[in-house]
């Protein structure tokens, strides 16, 4: 594959993007193609592990990932981007830099984020040890047209896979 894309999975905290990202990565593996995990988490703690919640924060760091998808998809690798992103302008600039990509909302109603809570930050947020986290009592915009939305309450990761390859397949991505 000469040229790759982007998958953009974005979605607050626990709706399953990291537990995606890692199952479509194995899933490109298996199928012989060259794969990337960009994860938010991660890039913050390599690169600037102090660098916060707010606005402004959220939009550099969500541009240094962007830039990173570009050129990794423009040189045959599939980007999977785990990246909560909760800005809408700030996706349409994603989606306007990166010429093959794929909006992916993974999306998980809040009293099931509550009962995961992966990182105990929704434990946190509910007594009031913690402000600002994202689909709780910080902001997330909504997708209103992403290519895929996938419902982590109701389907299995394999499902969410194989709606994503679908998508890919038919925007002849794969
Ligand atoms: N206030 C607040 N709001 C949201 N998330 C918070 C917050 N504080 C810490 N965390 C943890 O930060 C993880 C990385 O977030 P991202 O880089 O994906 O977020 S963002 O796009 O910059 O908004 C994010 O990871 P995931 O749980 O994997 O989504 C959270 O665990
Ligand atoms: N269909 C599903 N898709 C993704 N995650 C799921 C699904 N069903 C249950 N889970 C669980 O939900 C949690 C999601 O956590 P994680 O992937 O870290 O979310 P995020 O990266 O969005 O914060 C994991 O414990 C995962 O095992």
């Amino acid at each position: 594959m000469s040229e790759g894309f982007t998958i953009w999975l974005t979605g607050p905290s626990g709706a399953g993007k990291t537990t995606l990202a890692r199952a479509l990565k194995e899933r490109f593996k298996e199928m012989g193609y060259k794969v990337e995990i960009l994860d938010g988490d991660e890039i913050r703690n390599t690169l600037y592990p102090n660098l916060g919640f707010s606005k402004e924060a959220r939009e550099m760091h969500n541009k240094v990932v962007i830039y990173m998808a570009k050129l990794l998809s423009r040189n045959g690798v599939i980007a999977i981007v785990s990246l909560i992103s909760p800005y809408k302008s700030v996706r349409e600039y994603a989606r306007k830099e990166i010429e093959r990509f794929i909006e992916v909302y993974v999306y998980a109603p809040l009293e099931i984020r509550i009962k995961r809570d992966p990182k105990g930050l929704y434990a946190k947020a509910l007594k009031g040890e913690i402000k600002g986290l994202t689909g709780y009592d910080g902001v997330y915009e909504e997708p209103e047209n992403p290519e895929v939305k996938v419902d982590s309450s109701k389907m299995s990761v394999d499902e969410e896979v194989e709606l994503i390859i679908k998508k890919a397949k038919e925007l002849n991505y794969l």
